[in-house]
């Protein structure tokens, strides 16, 4: 499968590897937020669990888990796609942060290669593939019901490395404050 133009790795890219203050190989990945779809202990959320994971190349990468619950299904009894899509951008978005951040999804490209019965266990791999200025390129795989089962989705995805201001312009001024951002600073990004 040919990726997109935009995702196939520049041949300057460079590897990409954890940011020394990262989770270690085998260090489960905190929540990045009480409130995050995808990582949160949320009754509607994806309930991702995920893992930094050894590289030979030395990149980073993480493997994580996700449960199908009944109220994911699309068509009856199997996983609805868009929350495959939805799962590998958690799960893409949390190998990049090992390496920089705050990043975010600018393109993100999924397979759909076999259904995804409800019940059965998704085990996702992402990797950051390379780096090349602002921009991370990530790759991932979805298998079922072990971490080496049949491969049941992939993705490839580019990420760009963000300012906090991307996140003082755009998101909402309560939540900022809630996080303890000072009003004026809000103010003054948004000027
Ligand atoms: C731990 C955290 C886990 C979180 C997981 C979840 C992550 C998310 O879901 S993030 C939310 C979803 N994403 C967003 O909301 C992003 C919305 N988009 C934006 O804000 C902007 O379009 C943004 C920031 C991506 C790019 O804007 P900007 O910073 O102005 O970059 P811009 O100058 O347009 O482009 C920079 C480079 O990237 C390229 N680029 C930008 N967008 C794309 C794209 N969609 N596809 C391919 N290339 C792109 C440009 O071509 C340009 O390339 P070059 O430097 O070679 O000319």
């Amino acid at each position: 499968m040919v990726a997109s133009p935009s995702l196939e790795l520049p041949a300057e890219a460079t590897v990409a590897e954890r940011h020394e203050k990262a989770p270690a190989v085998g260090e489960r990945i905190p929540v990045h937020s009480a409130v995050c779809f995808g990582c949160a202990d949320l009754p509607h959320g994806l309930r991702l669990e995920s893992w930094v994971t050894d590289d030979e190349a030395g990149a980073a990468a993480i493997s994580s888990r996700m449960v199908l619950r009944e109220e994911q299904q699309g068509a009856p009894g199997l996983l609805h796609g868009g929350l495959l899509t939805a799962a590998f951008d958690e799960v893409l978005g949390s190998v990049v942060a090992l390496v920089t951040r705050p990043c975010v999804t600018a393109r993100l490209e999924t397979d759909f290669r076999a259904p995804m019965p409800i019940g059965s266990t998704l085990w996702l791999r992402g990797r950051v593939d390379g780096r090349l200025g602002r921009k991370l390129y990530v790759s991932g795989r979805a298998h079922l019901d072990a971490p080496d089962g049949p491969v049941v989705g992939t993705a490839s995805a580019l990420f760009l490395k963000v300012e906090m201001d991307h996140f003082l312009r755009n998101s909402r001024p309560e939540d900022l404050e809630a996080l303890g951002v000072p009003a004026e600073r809000i103010r003054a990004a948004r000027a």
